[in-house]
């Protein structure tokens, strides 16, 4: 033993063994008359839009149901039921995150590949066997129009996963330095506990990544979707669990928003909540989490992404010619208006200068005016009902304001009707004060509020933008003189988490623009980029010694100090 110098060196429980894949951009199918997926969505739409769907709780691999009774209705057809779904009582919440906890060692440990081979196959199974499942379901259900449902729960879902496999696995291979004997490796765990993710109605695609992104990097979670978006959001569940997730690793737990809050905030295996939705809620989470932060085993990581006050700016420079002043009418109408202006990245402010106001106007008014509002199903409808009966009239309380305030003019729209479906005509108001509550106030709908700004007062209309609304998720600015927009982008640089120049403010695509803003926006953690990843691991840092140590002191530090 005496003459022993090392120490077997202790294998690393896992090599990083190469794997390869590629991620791409999922094209967007164009549905045109006489293509296969024009047929196959057909096909879906006729079984989804009869009869009322089943949606079960799912807890490991068990379904229930409680005596908490909901309905998803059709937006654009109220009195259709959709699904059929249940609400998880306390104690049902309560015993999924007991399984979450008996699930959670096997699959951290298991080996990378296997997890990106099932993420892999769930990629597979979003662009092919269950592509119009989830467009026909997002129609009928969120009322998206076919490009809507498109872009969103096939595309940006496959997406997300497909890009989340690659990023982890080039992430993976970065390891510490090797000095001297030592071996130094980088082991990535799981969270101890489990994440909560909450998803908004308004995009499949993230509702699948917000349960989907953490369960990828080893967790277990608790996906509590929204009540407007169940039958979507079940689909992407199920066809995870073909993909080969195991049971218990994302549970499945439709509930009161509050109740689940409460439940989550108060466990003491809470690791973090994935949280997108009205900023309103994630600050009710936080203060929850606050509450009870001395009773958790660890400190939960938080991460939100919330609502916008969005803007178009145009500087007069931008306006070369009819061609320029027809891509800023189609930009700023596609940003406020697709989707019935329920992406939380819509422009729902825009700031003209006085001298180009009367033609964009009339451009805005007259492209707006050809817009056909109505149900998904007919092709023809570019924008359909909003999401529920509370949106509805949310956004009918701000007309109507607007019809009474002598500082606000409806340029066009400004007609409702919930007789069928909750549908908002598409509507431009004009703002001779700046600073309104239309100015900073998120809406949620086909609300866009206009202010004329004199030409010479360019400088001042930056900082009011920076300044108006708490928000700084989306904005854009058009202009043409270089110097004008380095100005603007310097004085905007904080208004905006996903900032465009002479583009609209919405439709981020994965890997191409990282989306998530700041300040009451969110946490910022940039969703369809390598980082936001990372928000998952709970990396531990291996040093391995291979030598013996013989002595204590150290031998350098023989000779005394000389003063
Ligand atoms: N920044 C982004 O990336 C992004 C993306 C999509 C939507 N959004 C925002 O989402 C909002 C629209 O979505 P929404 O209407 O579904 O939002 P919401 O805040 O009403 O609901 C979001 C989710 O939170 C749940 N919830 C409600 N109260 C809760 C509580 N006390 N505890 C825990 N969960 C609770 C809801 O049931 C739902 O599942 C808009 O503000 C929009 O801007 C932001
Ligand atoms: N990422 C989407 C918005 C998501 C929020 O609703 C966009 O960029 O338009």
């Amino acid at each position: 033993m005496q003459s022993m110098k090392k120490f077997l060196l202790a294998k690393p429980l896992r090599f990083y063994s190469s794997y390869t894949y590629q991620a791409t951009n999922e094209p967007i199918l164009s549905y045109e008359k006489g293509t296969k997926e024009r047929d196959s969505l057909i096909e879906k739409l006729k079984n989804y839009n009869s009869g009322i769907h089943e949606v079960p709780i799912v807890v490991g691999d068990k379904e229930y149901t409680t005596d908490i009774v909901k309905y998803q209705v059709k937006p654009h057809d109220h009195k259709s039921r959709l699904a059929k779904f249940y609400y998880a009582d306390k104690a049902l919440l309560n015993k999924a995150i007991d399984v979450s906890q008996c699930a959670l060692r096997g699959w951290d440990l298991t080996p990378f590949e296997e997890k990106a081979n099932i993420f892999a196959k769930a990629v597979d199974l979003i662009r092919g066997k269950y592509r119009f499942d989830l467009v026909a379901s997002t129609m009928l259900g969120q009322g998206k129009t076919i490009v809507q449902a498109e872009i969103d729960a096939a595309c940006e879902l496959a997406d997300f996963f497909s890009f989340n496999v690659k990023w982890a696995n080039e992430a993976r291979q970065w390891q510490p330095i090797s000095a001297g004997k030592a071996v130094n490796r980088l082991e990535w765990r799981a969270m101890e506990g489990f994440w909560a993710s909450i998803s908004p109605f308004n995009f499949t695609a993230i509702g699948g990544h917000l349960a989907g992104a953490p369960a990828f990097m080893g967790n277990v979670v608790l996906w509590k979707p929204s009540d407007t978006a169940i039958l979507s959001n079940y689909i992407v569940f199920k066809l995870l669990r073909e993909a080969g997730l195991p049971p218990g690793v994302i549970n499945f737990v439709p509930s009161d928003g509050p109740v689940f809050g409460d439940v989550i905030t108060r466990s003491p295996f809470l690791a973090g909540v994935n949280f997108t939705g009205s900023s309103r809620t994630f600050e009710a989470i936080w203060r929850n989490v606050g509450d009870n932060i001395s009773t958790y085993k660890s400190f939960p990581r938080l991460i939100g992404e919330c609502g916008g006050k969005n803007y178009h700016l145009i500087h007069r420079s931008a306006v070369q010619s009819q061609e320029c002043l027809e891509h800023i009418v189609n930009s700023t109408i596609r940003s406020a208006f697709e989707y019935s202006g329920q992406k939380c990245s819509a422009c729902s402010r825009c700031y003209v200068p006085k001298s180009l106001w009367p033609r964009f106007r009339d451009g805005l008014v007259d492209v707006v005016s050809g817009l056909r509002l109505g149900s998904p199903l007919d092709v023809g409808n570019f924008l359909s009902a909003v999401i529920d009966g509370n949106s509805y009239k949310k956004i009918r309380n701000y007309i109507d304001q607007a019809k009474k305030d002598g500082n606000l003019k409806i340029v066009c729209g400004g007609g409702y009707d919930e007789s069928i479906g909750y549908y908002i005509q598409p509507t431009i108001i004009e703002t001779t004060d700046p600073k309104n509550l239309l100015m900073y106030e998120e809406i949620f709908g086909p609300v866009l509020t206009v202010y004329a700004y004199e030409d010479d007062e360019y400088d001042d209309i930056l900082k009011l933008i920076d300044s108006t609304s708490q928000y700084a998720l989306t904005g854009a600015v058009f202009i043409a003189d270089q110097e004008i927009l380095l100005k603007s982008q310097r004085a905007l640089r904080y208004s905006a988490g996903n900032f465009y120049i002479n583009d609209k403010s919405t439709g981020s695509i994965v890997a191409q623009q990282p989306f998530g803003g700041s300040r009451k926006s969110g946490t910022n953690d940039k969703a369809g980029s390598p980082q936001y990843i990372m928000r998952f691991v709970n990396p531990q840092s291996i040093k391995s010694q291979s030598e013996l140590s013989t002595r204590v002191d150290y031998d350098y530090m023989k000779d005394p100090l000389e003063f």
